[in-house]
């Protein structure tokens, strides 16, 4: 079976639509610990609907997700579905079978493993002993194929190799490789794919509600919510506290339901201004102005970065941008044609393998890459290294103790972490490659102006975002395009429709 005849049987709508919700949770409660997570859900999915869920980070929107799909059970309340045999416990098993996928917002692709073997292990139907592996590379070519056109991704790679926006594009595909759907749940799918490929993904979870199929779609992304959803929930601490019809809300009224304050995106734009958070670290060795670091081009654009710039990297997303972080991140003191301080920080694009520390407490992440500055006479002052926990937790408004471990916060929550190591260690140069993803619209608000502060205050900052309209904030921005900077704007020149046009322009400037 082709998948276009695949999945037009995938979540066929039966002749009459159904009635009955095709999920519905009710007065749902989940703790873990002290922590009480979810407090009494209710909430419906309607047959062929794409409803929003939003909401602060740590809200409980993931808690739910997993409890909708069977993963976890609820301490009291119930989930009902539609699909649900009676007599049948709603679990794991059952979801699978009732054509529940999910694309959860922490990549599980291994890494060692390639494309079509990842699709094979998450493939719900029977793989057979013998040319399992065709199959397997057939079905997620095809899934691949019909949700992200010119993907050019090879189903032989292992994941491990591919850029980030490519493994979230497997993530999607793998789980769309089912004969049966009736209900998608994805948690911040597009937080790290580029432009197009979000505006294929919408195009193709449209198609499938017309198909019958149920989607849920978690996102911090408010324009993306109100523009795809047919329902948006707002979750805040735990409970659900109003739903709205897609067509009749707004951005700021989604943003005072979650508890936030409404602030306009592009209020603060622009390049540095005073440190106004209080937290802005002294004692940096460059004085403003100075080149913290470069890379020479041996013709046209080089890169470079002075004491108290907030420089953002712009362009489609995999264009050469984390490479050039990494490039900044690992250079030693030889390396030609390059020039970077010794004290630098680095938040990576990838929390799980590269970022968080998963058996360490919230405190002892924050804190590693500060260290060196918290010690007196070869020790660590545990009193000074909790301050300065205290200080960042605070700052960042973390939602969690010092002292739990990292991975029981939520997603958002541990990137917060994240940011806040990269500020916390004295570094002159702060590299940061997409560091807001699942961040939640207040504190991403919090988090420029931070960035504006710590750079006033003489860092040297250098921002990848696949979010164009980030780069208002910037000083100065950097165009790539096929790994080679394209242009570098600044003041009136630094707009969104100009990176948006040289993102595509043929004329360009080689960075080796
Ligand atoms: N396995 C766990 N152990 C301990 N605490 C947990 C666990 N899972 C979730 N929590 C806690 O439950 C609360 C809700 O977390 P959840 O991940 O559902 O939030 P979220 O709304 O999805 O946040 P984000 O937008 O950051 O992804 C948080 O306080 C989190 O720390």
């Amino acid at each position: 079976m082709s998948l276009t005849e695949l999945s037009e049987s995938l979540g066929a709508a039966p002749s009459a639509a159904p009635t009955a919700p095709t999920i519905v949770a009710r007065g749902v409660t989940r703790s873990y610990g002290k922590t009480r997570a979810l407090r009494g859900v209710d909430l419906h999915l309607e047959h062929g609907e794409i409803l929003g869920l939003v909401g602060h980070n740590g809200a409980g929107k993931s808690t739910l997700m997993r409890m909708l799909a069977g993963i976890e059970q609820p301490d009291s309340g119930e989930v009902i579905a539609r699909e649900r045999r009676a007599g049948h416990a709603w679990n794991a098993t059952a979801a699978a079978k009732s054509g529940v996928r999910m694309v959860y917002q922490e990549l599980a692709l291994c890494d060692d493993l390639t494309v079509a073997e990842n699709a094979a292990l998450s493939d719900p139907r029977p793989t057979g002993v013998w040319g399992w592996r065709g199959r397997a590379e057939r079905r997620i070519g095809e899934a691949l194929d019909t949700v992200f056109p010119g993907h050019g991704i090879s189903v032989l790679r292992r994941t491990g190799e591919l850029a980030m926006a490519e493994r979230q594009m497997v993530e999607i595909a793998r789980a769309l490789c089912t004969d049966r759907l009736t209900m998608l749940i994805l948690d911040e799918p597009t937080e790290s794919l580029g432009v197009d490929a979000t505006a294929q993904l919408y195009t193709h979870l449209r198609s499938l509600t017309g198909r019958g199929v149920s989607i849920l779609l978690i996102s911090h992304r408010m324009q993306e919510v109100l523009a795809n959803s047919d329902r948006i929930a707002v979750m805040k601490d735990g409970t659900v506290v109003e739903t709205f019809a897609a067509s009749a809300t707004s951005e700021s009224e989604l943003l005072v339901a979650m508890g936030g304050e409404v602030r306009a995106a592009d209020a603060e734009t622009g390049p540095a201004g005073s440190d106004d958070t209080g937290i802005a670290a002294a004692g940096r060795a460059s004085r403003r102005g100075d080149v913290v670091a470069a890379v020479r081009a041996p013709s046209g654009i080089s890169f470079e970065a002075r004491a108290g710039e907030l420089i953002g990297l712009a362009g489609l997303a995999g264009q050469g941008q984390e490479q050039l972080l990494n490039k900044l991140w690992n250079a030693g003191a030889l390396s030609r044609g390059l020039t970077v301080p010794k004290r630098r920080a680095y938040v990576p694009g990838d929390r799980q393998t590269s970022g968080i520390l998963p058996l360490w407490s919230v405190a002892e992440n924050l804190t590693v890459s500060a260290l060196r500055g918290l010690g007196r006479f070869g020790v660590i002052d545990g009193r000074a290294k909790r301050a300065l926990a205290a200080r960042w937790i605070a700052a960042l408004k973390v939602r969690g103790d010092a002292a739990t471990p990292i991975t029981s916060l939520s997603g958002g929550n541990q990137q917060k972490v994240l940011v806040a190591r990269a500020f916390a260690a004295d570094a002159e140069l702060v590299l940061l490659d997409d560091p807001f993803r699942g961040v939640d619209v207040a504190t991403k608000n919090e988090l420029y102006a931070l960035m504006k502060a710590e750079a006033a205050a003489g860092r040297s900052i250098v921002w990848y975002s696949t979010e164009n309209s980030e780069m208002a904030h910037c000083d100065r921005v950097y165009v790539f395009r096929a790994n080679r900077l394209v242009s570098e704007l600044s003041g009136e020149s630094n707009t969104e429709e100009r990176i948006i046009a040289d993102s595509f322009d043929e004329t360009s400037g080689e960075l080796r």
